[in-house]
C-alpha cells in the first residue's frame, strides 16, 4: 500500500506562497511545484517542524535502467540493439548527454543493466539486475514471462533502496533500450484505447515508412493480447521491457517511501502510467519534468492530467528531460523558503483582481 499524500499542511503552504511579495500566482508553475515539493518533503512533520527544518532536496539520484527489446529486430529504430550496451558503456565512462547534465546539475548517477544483449564488463561498475538478454517480440508473444515480471518489479524496488536509505529524496528514472518507443507506444495504446497510429512517433528519428511499420506492429500486438490488456500488470508483462518493468517497480517504491519522482519523457511516462494504474496514489509523488518531442507524449501527459514543467523539444530519453528540471525544483524551494512575505518586508499586500 502506498500512503496518499497527507494534505494537512496544504492550506498553510498555499497561504505561505500567496503571502510572498509578488502578485498571486505570478511565479506560475514554480508555485504549484513549490506546493507539491514542500508537501511531499514535509510528510510526517508537524507545522512547527516544517517551519524550523525547511526540508530541502537531498542527494538527488538519477538512475538509468537499460534493457534490450525483441521488437528491435523488426527494424523499428535507427540503431541496432547492440547500441543499448554500447551506450551503457558510454554512461559508465561518462561520455553520454546524461553524464554531462548530471555532472553540471548535481545529480548522482547510477546505471542498471536490466537485461541487455551483452552484459557489460564488471569493472564498469554497472549494477547487474538482469532478467535475460533481450525481451521476446511483443507482437508475437508476451515480452516478459510471469517470473520476469515479478522479479523485475522486485529488482526495481531494490534498485532505489540504497539511495533511499542514504537520504535521497528526489529521484529521476532514465532509460536506454533500442526499440523502447515502440514498447512505450504499445503500452500507451493498451492503457488509453488509442490506436497505434495515435500513439507512435519517430523515436530516434525513423522514416515515415518505419513509423507506419511501428503502428502496424502495435495494432497487431493489441489484437494478439486482447482482453488480457485490461490488467495493467499484464500490459507491462506483455508489451513492456526489462527496463520499463524495473522503472515501474522503482517508481512504486519511491512513492511508498513518499519521495519525489521526476518523470522524464515518453518511455518513463509510459512506466509512470503503469505505476498509476497499479497504485493510483503514486501520482501524488510525481512531477512531470518535460514534454518530449516524441509525438504522443503530450497526449500521454493529457491522459494523466499532468502539466509538464519544460517543453524543450528534447527527445533523447536517458533521463535527460528529468535532469533539466532539478534547477526548477531548487528555485521553487528557494523562493518558498527565502522570499520575504508582505508582512516581513512591510510591503502593502496587492489583491489579485484577475480570475
Ligand atoms: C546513440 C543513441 C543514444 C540514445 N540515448 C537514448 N536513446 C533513446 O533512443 C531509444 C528509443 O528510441 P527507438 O525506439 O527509436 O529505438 C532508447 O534507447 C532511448 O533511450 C538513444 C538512442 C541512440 C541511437
Ligand atoms: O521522450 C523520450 O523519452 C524519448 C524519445 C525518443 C527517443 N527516446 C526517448
Amino acid at each position: 500500500m502506498i500512503p496518499p499524500l497527507n494534505r494537512q499542511h496544504d492550506a498553510y503552504i498555499q497561504h505561505t506562497i500567496d503571502m510572498k511579495t509578488k502578485p498571486q500566482g505570478a511565479l506560475g508553475k514554480l508555485e504549484t511545484l513549490a506546493h507539491q515539493l514542500v508537501s511531499i518533503l514535509s510528510q510526517g512533520m508537524s507545522r512547527a517542524q516544517l517551519e524550523a527544518e525547511k526540508p530541502a532536496i537531498v542527494q538527488p539520484q538519477m538512475m538509468i535502467f537499460a534493457g534490450d527489446h525483441g521488437i528491435a529486430a523488426e527494424g523499428v529504430s535507427i540503431a541496432p540493439s547492440e547500441v543499448t550496451g554500447q551506450m551503457v558503456a558510454n554512461f559508465a565512462t561518462g561520455g553520454a548527454a546524461i553524464n554531462v547534465l548530471c555532472a553540471q546539475l548535481g545529480w548522482q548517477l547510477s546505471v542498471i543493466d536490466c537485461g541487455i544483449l551483452t552484459a557489460p564488463a564488471p569493472e564498469l561498475g554497472i549494477v547487474s539486475q538482469r532478467l535475460g538478454h533481450i525481451t521476446r517480440p511483443l507482437h508475437i508473444e508476451p515480452a516478459l514471462s510471469e517470473a520476469q515480471l515479478d522479479q523485475g518489479l522486485l529488482y526495481g524496488q531494490e534498485a532505489v533502496q540504497t539511495a533511499l536509505d542514504s537520504g535521497s529524496n528526489v529521484f529521476a528514472l532514465g532509460e536506454m533500450g533500442i526499440g523502447n518507443t515502440t514498447a512505450a507506444a504499445a503500452i500507451f495504446s493498451a492503457l488509453s484505447g488509442l490506436t497505434g497510429a495515435e500513439t507512435v512517433g519517430r523515436g530516434t528519428g525513423v522514416s515515415a515508412e518505419v513509423v507506419e511499420k511501428k503502428q502496424q506492429l502495435i495494432d497487431q500486438a493489441l489484437l494478439l493480447h486482447g482482453d488480457a490488456l485490461d490488467d495493467p500488470r499484464e500490459v507491462l508483462r506483455r508489451l513492456g521491457g526489462f527496463e520499463i518493468c524495473q522503472m515501474v517497480g522503482a517508481m512504486l517504491e519511491i512513492a511508498r517511501a513518499q519521495k519525489v519522482i521526476l518523470v522524464d519523457g515518453f518511455i518513463a511516462t509510459a512506466a509512470a502510467m503503469l505505476a498509476c494504474r497499479i497504485e493510483p496514489v503514486s501520482q501524488d509523488y510525481m512531477v512531470f519534468a518535460h514534454c518530449s518531442g516524441e509525438q504522443g507524449h503530450r497526449r500521454m501527459l493529457n491522459e494523466l492530467n499532468a502539466e509538464p514543467l519544460l517543453d524543450l523539444n528534447m527527445r533523447l530519453g536517458e533521463g535527460s528531460g528529468a535532469a533539466m528540471a532539478l534547477p526548477l525544483c531548487q528555485s521553487a524551494l528557494a523562493f518558498y523558503y527565502q522570499m520575504a512575505s508582505f508582512e516581513s518586508a512591510a510591503v502593502t499586500q496587492v489583491v489579485d483582481t484577475h480570475e
